[in-house]
């Protein structure tokens, strides 16, 4: 039975787009590692015209980045929709959204990583029906976060399941 789930949500996940689009717009606001992993610059390089000097740090802000006003309308507002009519997505070739990195250092793990955020997403939400603490609002959820290595709700979440 666990099995003809999973195959069912595995076809499910892979065409709804919507659900697609509320995983990049959470990876957008909220990069699971904000600052990717360092890197280090084995040469001298120049990128924009700023100069990179060899054994340099380099640490990527995708935290930052995804809410560039330059280049998200309403950066700070959770809005999925934006990304059911572009092609953007997080493998490493679009700039703007960067949550597994890219280039030579991609994260190895983005195929199965990708895929698992989606089906328990899916799971999830279609297994229970989920609700907030007695008396708080959905706009009421603090959102603020605790930086480090990876990124971390500041408060914990509690949602309350009750199965279908
Ligand atoms: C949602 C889950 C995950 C996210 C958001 C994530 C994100 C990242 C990021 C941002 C990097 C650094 C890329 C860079 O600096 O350019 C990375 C590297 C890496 N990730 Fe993941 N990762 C996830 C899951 C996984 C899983 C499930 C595995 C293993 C099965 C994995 C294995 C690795 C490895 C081995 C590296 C180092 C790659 C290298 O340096 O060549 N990751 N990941």
């Amino acid at each position: 039975m666990w099995l003809d789930r999973t195959k069912k949500f595995k076809n499910q996940t892979s065409r709804d787009p919507y659900l697609r689009a509320v995983v990049k717009e959470t990876f957008r606001l909220h990069p699971a590692a904000p600052l990717l992993v360092p890197h280090k610059a084995e040469e001298d390089v120049e990128i924009n015209g700023y100069i990179v000097p060899r054994n340099a740090q380099v640490l990527v802000n995708v935290w930052a980045i995804g809410r560039d006003s330059n280049v998200w309308a309403k950066p700070d507002v959770f809005m999925p929709e934006r990304f059911l009519e572009t092609e953007t997505d997080v493998h490493g070739q679009h700039f703007e959204l960067l949550p597994f990195g890219g280039g030579r250092r991609i994260c190895v793990g983005l195929p199965l990583a990708y895929r698992m955020v989606h089906l328990m997403l899916a799971t999830l939400i279609s297994s229970f029906d989920w609700k907030l603490e007695e008396g708080l609002k959905t706009e009421e959820v603090d959102m603020d976060e605790r930086f480090g290595l990876t990124l971390q709700k500041a408060i914990p979440l509690k949602a309350v399941p009750t199965q279908l």
